[in-house]
């Protein structure tokens, strides 16, 4: 059923994608298929007494991944053309290098051809900007990302609002941004990070309608944008950020947590109602001389705690981080299969 467009309520759920599609152009709402339960590992009691169900981005990563090879395969043979995804890295940070590498390989896994450009740290916006218009006319790429954050010298606005809209795969052109935050609406492209949470919830069966959400930080890339997806599925939604006078007392009143900060440890277990939600976005760097890496990540909430007091908590690492390259790959192959006009 179609509601009217006057109700004045913003119930997606109640709109059929395919009809979303047509109306708007738009991306249809994530697919709702709950795990099969067998598929889904319910953590036993462990020594520490925590009693949260994990939920495992690696597991759904892998699921999503996996939906993603097959389409792409089916795809190719139908049309003979495959997703191409461009990425554009300024600068040597070694943690973009990283992700940049893993987001290659993730790509070569599913079947997306992609495209790497590497510029240095003191190329200039207009470089950056040539890049983007080159793959902005290729019609071999259907999705271009630039990677973040960029070097200080540069705008940021600038630099993202020069990508194609139809190939704004993360989805931080400034239109994509607003569509998102219409009623009604909905932008071609969602942001990986807030997508993935939201695809975890769906997945997992956790009910947002009507429930309380408190977001914890407000950046362009995955707070705001959370904030916004839980509210247009009905959820009331707040956000805490650095400000808020009282976080702990508003969290607490949340059935859903989302926190994207990079605060380690940020979140207490006196932060949450028994039995929510937990979604921790964060992934912070802790010296640890055991590791082999010199350091290993630990999210914004303090898993030892929240894992006692939460029904279901994701864990890092393995929680929204594989989630996160999982929405690239969707979104890279939602787009081709429009550019091909592949159903
Ligand atoms: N234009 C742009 N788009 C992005 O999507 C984007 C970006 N810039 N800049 C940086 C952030 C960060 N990000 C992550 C992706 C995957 C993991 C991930 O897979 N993490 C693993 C752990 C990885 C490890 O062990 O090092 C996990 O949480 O299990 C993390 C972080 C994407 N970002």
């Amino acid at each position: 059923m179609i509601r009217s467009r006057f109700s004045g309520t913003d119930d997606l759920e109640f709109i059929p994608s395919c009809v979303y599609d047509l109306i708007f152009r738009c991306h249809p709402p994530p697919s709702r298929q709950p795990i099969p339960s067998n598929s889904v590992p319910t953590l036993a009691a462990t020594d520490s007494g925590a009693s949260a169900k994990v939920i495992d981005g690696k597991l759904v990563s892998k699921q999503v991944k996996d939906e993603v090879a097959e389409e792409i395969a089916t795809m190719k043979a139908a049309t003979g053309h495959v997703p191409g995804l461009a990425v554009i890295l300024v600068g040597s940070r070694k943690d973009s290098q990283t992700y940049v590498r893993n987001k290659k390989k993730a790509c070569e896994a599913v079947g997306i051809k992609s495209f790497e450009v590497n510029l240095p740290e003191d190329a200039t916006e207009e470089e950056v900007i040539e890049h983007i218009s080159e793959f902005n006319n290729d019609s071999s790429v259907h999705g271009i990302l630039v990677q973040l954050p960029l070097p200080r010298h540069m705008n940021e606005e600038t630099i993202l609002g020069a990508v194609n809209i139809e190939k704004d795969v993360d989805g931080f052109h400034p239109l994509n941004i607003g569509r998102l935050a219409m009623q009604r609406r909905y932008p071609l492209f969602v942001p990986c990070t807030p997508k993935g949470c939201m695809e975890l919830l769906h997945r997992y069966g956790v009910e947002i309608k009507g429930k309380r959400a408190v977001v914890i930080g407000r950046s362009n890339i995955v707070g705001m944008p959370a904030a916004l997806l839980l509210q247009k599925a009905n959820a009331t939604v707040s956000i805490v950020h650095s400000n808020t006078k009282n976080p702990e007392e508003i969290t607490r009143q949340a059935d859903i947590v989302i926190s994207a900060v990079g605060v380690a440890n940020l979140v207490r277990g006196s932060w949450i109602k028994p039995g929510a939600t937990v979604i921790d976005v964060g992934i912070n760097p802790v010296d640890d001389a055991e590791s082999p890496r010199g350091y290993r990540l630990v999210g914004d909430v303090c898993y030892e705690e929240v894992s006692k007091i939460a029904s279901a908590i994701t864990p890092v690492p393995g929680g929204v981080g594989p989630m996160t390259i999982a929405m690239l790959l969707s979104n890279t192959l939602e787009s081709a299969k429009r550019a091909y006009n592949f159903k």
